[in-house]
This record gives C-alpha cells, sequence and structure tokens, in this order.
C-alpha cells in the first residue's frame, strides 16, 4: 500500500520529495512575500472574476483539506485579467489552516503567517481539460487570500455551516447557489509570481495571484475549521489542522506587484 503524503512528521512536506523530486523544483510555492523586493509593473491589468453562483456543485472533505468545487464545461465562472493571457476556468476552491491562529497560511508577508489562506483555483481553456492544463508551465492560476483573525465573517460562514456534514475523509454534501466571489476583500490589489501546486503531485504550472488585502476569520471560525478530520469514518480520528507547506525558496524568481 503507497505511503500517501500528507502534513504529520512521517509524510508531511519534508517527505513529498521521495515520491515527487519535483518538490525540489526551481518554481516551487509557497513563498515568502517581501513586499519591499516586490517589483511594481504598470502593464499588470486589474483582476476580472466573474464567477456564476449556479456552477457551485458541492463541497468534498478530501482528506486534506476540503473543496467547493464547479462545474467547469464552459465559461460561466471564470478568471481573466491581471497577469494571465486568455481565460481561466474556475475549478474548485479550499482552504489551508493551522492548529493555532498563529500559523496556517502558506504564503507568508516578510515572513508574517495568516491564520488561514483561500485558494481559488482555474484552468487555462487554450487546453482541453483540467488535467491536460496541470501539466503546463502555463496552464492554472490560484488566487489566494489571506484570513485574519478579527471579526466573524458572515459570508465565510455560509461555507462553514456545511462542514458538519462532511466531517472524515471522503465524506461530500451538496452545495449551491453560491459565489465565491463574495469571499473577497475590497481590493483586489495583487502580488503575482511563478509557482506550482502546493500540495503532491507538485506541478509547475500555476501563476499566483496572492491578494494583499485579507479578509477577516473570527477565532469560533477558525475553531470550525478544525473540526474536520483528515481520518475516514471507523479510523482513529485526527484533526484536520496545519495543511500547510512552508515557503520554498524563490531560486532566482521575481515577484511583481499590480499597485504601487
Ligand atoms: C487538482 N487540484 C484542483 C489541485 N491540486 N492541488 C492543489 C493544491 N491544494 S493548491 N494549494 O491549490 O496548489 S489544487
Ligand atoms: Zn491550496
Amino acid at each position: 500500500m503507497s505511503h500517501a503524503w500528507g502534513y504529520a512528521p512521517k509524510n508531511g512536506p519534508d517527505t513529498w520529495v521521495q515520491n515527487f523530486p519535483i518538490a525540489d523544483g526551481p518554481r516551487q510555492s509557497p513563498i515568502d512575500i517581501v513586499p519591499s523586493q516586490a517589483q511594481y509593473d504598470a502593464s499588470l491589468k486589474p483582476l476580472q472574476l466573474k464567477y456564476d453562483p449556479a456552477t457551485c456543485k458541492g463541497i468534498l472533505n478530501n482528506g486534506h483539506s476540503f473543496q467547493v468545487d464547479f462545474a467547469d464545461d464552459d465559461d460561466s465562472s471564470t478568471l481573466t485579467g491581471g497577469p494571465i493571457s486568455g481565460t481561466y476556468r474556475l475549478r474548485q476552491f479550499h482552504f489551508h489552516w493551522g492548529g493555532s491562529n498563529d500559523r496556517g497560511s502558506e504564503h507568508t508577508v516578510g515572513g508574517t503567517k495568516f491564520a488561514c489562506e483561500l485558494h481559488l483555483v482555474h484552468w487555462n481553456t487554450k487546453y482541453p481539460s483540467f488535467g491536460d492544463a496541470a501539466s503546463q508551465p502555463d496552464g492554472l492560476a490560484v488566487v489566494g487570500v489571506f484570513l485574519k483573525i478579527g471579526a466573524d465573517n458572515p459570508q465565510l460562514q455560509k461555507v462553514l455551516d456545511t462542514l458538519d456534514n462532511i466531517k472524515t475523509k471522503g465524506t461530500q454534501t451538496t452545495f449551491s447557489n453560491f459565489d465565491p466571489k463574495i469571499l473577497l476583500p475590497r481590493s483586489l490589489d495583487y502580488w503575482t509570481y511563478d509557482g506550482s501546486l502546493t500540495t503532491p503531485p507538485l506541478l509547475e504550472s500555476v501563476t499566483w495571484i496572492v491578494l494583499k488585502e485579507p479578509i477577516s476569520v473570527s477565532p469560533a471560525q477558525m475553531a470550525k475549521f478544525r473540526s474536520l478530520l483528515f481520518s475516514s469514518d471507523g479510523e482513529a480520528p485526527c484533526c484536520m489542522a496545519d495543511n500547510y507547506r512552508p515557503p520554498q525558496p524563490l531560486k532566482g524568481r521575481k515577484v511583481r506587484a499590480s499597485f504601487k
């Protein structure tokens, strides 16, 4: 039986290179974003996120996080503009979080960790499918949003209210008529760089678009994230937390900013 990857000492981020050598590749994610070293690029366009709530299909505990899946068989929910060319379709969104409020994000900003990070995953429609796009250097675009401890977030609560139905690995439930745009902060200012998936297979196919402005999450809401389990029904319960990869070497890459 293959030793599945995870976030525990025996199968966590430091061990992934054994089965996924690209873990030591030239454009791995996440990274520490150093604002003073990010170069403002006036040619970067504003992000255009057009999501149709009707494409929201359901919510799944995948054993590493939970994901909200979207129908991506047409251009109803897309990302255009920003640092990308062409049209990228929304595939899913998910989160990474910590076992306590002082950690949990994958990207960091000047070494600062946030409690949680939202990832909206999109794929380039110049390729026939997500799977094809995921193996191409310009195949994916992921919008990252930091969640900072503060006030209760009513928009986020609409997602958290479903978690009691997907407590264990492999469980899923219906989740419909949801527009992920309501999760975004007011400002769409962003940093962007060329990177990778942050979980195996760690494919170096992601244009990262990390928003500067965080959204809020309350301590009680963070506790709701941590009510999920990595484990399947019937297994010894293992609390889903600290499901983040730490920052990886920049290896000469430049981070650009869409703002001064
Ligand atoms: C197959 N998909 C959609 C993904 N595979 N890995 C993903 C990572 N969790 S991330 N953080 O988006 O790079 S998302
Ligand atoms: Zn992610």
